[in-house]
């Protein structure tokens, strides 16, 4: 048993976002945002649904807040993307399987949230909820015993992390010392071959602006169908795209085996962040949807589940790079040999400037500089709460 003091409160707040923007649930943000500009989803064949994914609600869940405080006053705390209905599922299912317990037990804590809600979650709302559960003791287990969360995953194989930006300004990026940039795709199948045009012109764009060496990738936000995504893939071929993202709905494995038999030589498959747990995992990995697969540490299970997905993907010779979550996947990332590189958010609206990913939720978020970032030596994720902004704890007990 460790000799570590007991976890004696779970509280899951929410943090009443005005729509000006910010937080964990990053795509809350205002008008005028790049984020939220004509970008190809699979509701954007509902004209109403196009312009805005706000329209259709890509911000209805807000941010969840998951603190744990242990009997000697010791507080770790994460942010994740859920909002009130995963609060509840904190307060309401998963604290019991915490409160009272040795925080060390992350595998059994983990396994008893996750058996516990598999006969309605498995994936979603409720792996977001144990996620950001998961998150917030090991930042309980790090400042417990002095140690950054990098530490305790097997220590850094490299001095520092080195970046590519999401963002609709790639040529930004490159100007910021980023390695490459990923853009959204603006225009889905339902605008049929002028919007195949318009995508194309745009990375030809980039690629005019960026040069010939700069990486430059599409994410497409579940928006294609299969047909549609090869076309892409071999059109932009042409104009050096490194990668085509999360081209097709995340339950289409078959999509993605055929997309990576059928995608031109020497371009990349990912599937992106919306896949969950290892054995959503094992499925792109073993059915060989891809060649690198993209977890959200804050959506997929957690750190607790990540060290499992990561492992199977590099016995795979798979890359794993999650999709950006600031701090939680830095202290991952810096630990293992198959993620040899990270991705950064752009959060300023115009994508045009380096800014807290996460803003203004957490104090102490360390950004890239030149594309770079040395994970602070701190205890836990090495962040601190910003308890200046309105949190709210809906399901108090
Ligand atoms: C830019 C994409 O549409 C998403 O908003 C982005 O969050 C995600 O897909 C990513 O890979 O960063
Ligand atoms: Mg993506």
């Amino acid at each position: 048993m460790s000799r570590l003091p007991r976890i004696k409160h779970v509280r899951a707040f929410v943090v009443k976002n005005d729509g000006t923007g910010g937080g964990a649930d990053y795509h809350d943000q205002g008008d005028g945002h790049w984020i939220d500009d004509h970008i190809a989803t699979p509701m954007a064949k509902y004209p109403e649904y196009r312009q805005s994914r706000r329209s259709f609600g890509i911000n209805v869940l807000g941010t969840l807040v998951v603190e744990i405080e242990a009997e000697n006053g010791a507080v770790g705390f994460a942010v994740t993307t859920g909002g009130e209905p995963a609060a509840y599922i904190v307060e309401k299912h998963l604290a019991r399987f915490l409160e009272g317990r040795d925080p060390s037990e992350v595998e059994k804590i983990w396994d008893q949230m996750y058996f516990s809600t598999q006969y309605y979650g498995r994936k979603g709302l409720v792996v977001n909820a144990i996620s950001g559960v998961d998150l917030a003791l090991w930042d309980l287990l790090g400042r417990l015993r002095q140690e950054p969360v990098f530490a305790m995953l097997g220590g850094p194989v490299r001095d520092e992390l080195t970046f590519y930006a999401t963002g609709a300004r790639p040529d930004k990026a490159k100007e910021l010392g980023f390695i490459g940039g990923k853009a959204p795709l603006h225009h889905g199948p339902a605008e049929g071959e002028e919007g195949l045009r318009k995508n194309l012109a745009e990375l030809e764009a980039m690629r005019n602006a960026c040069g010939d060496d700069f990486w430059l990738m599409f994410d497409c936000w579940m928006a294609l169908d299969l047909n549609y995504a090869v076309r892409l893939a071999h059109e932009a071929h042409k104009l050096g795209l490194k990668w085509i993202e999360e081209a097709l709905s995340p339950d289409d494995y078959w999509g993605y085996q055929a997309l990576k038999k059928n995608a031109p030589k020497g371009m990349l498959v990912t599937t992106g962040e919306h896949e969950a747990t290892r054995w959503g995992f094992r499925m792109l990995l073993e059915m060989e949807c891809c060649d690198i697969i993209q977890p959200d540490v804050g959506w997929c299970g957690g750190v607790t589940e990540l060290i499992k997905i990561s492992a199977m993907a590099d016995a795979k010779g798979v890359l794993m790079i999650p999709h950006g979550s600031s701090v939680y996947s830095y202290h991952f990332v810096v630990t293992r040999h198959n993620s040899p590189f990270a991705e950064f958010l752009m959060m300023a609206p115009g994508a045009d400037e380096v800014v807290p990913m996460f803003h203004p939720q957490l104090i102490g978020e360390p950004v890239p500089v030149n594309g770079k970032l040395k994970v602070p030596d701190t205890p836990g994720f090495g962040v601190e709460l910003n308890r200046d902004i309105a949190l709210h704890r809906p399901y108090a007990r």
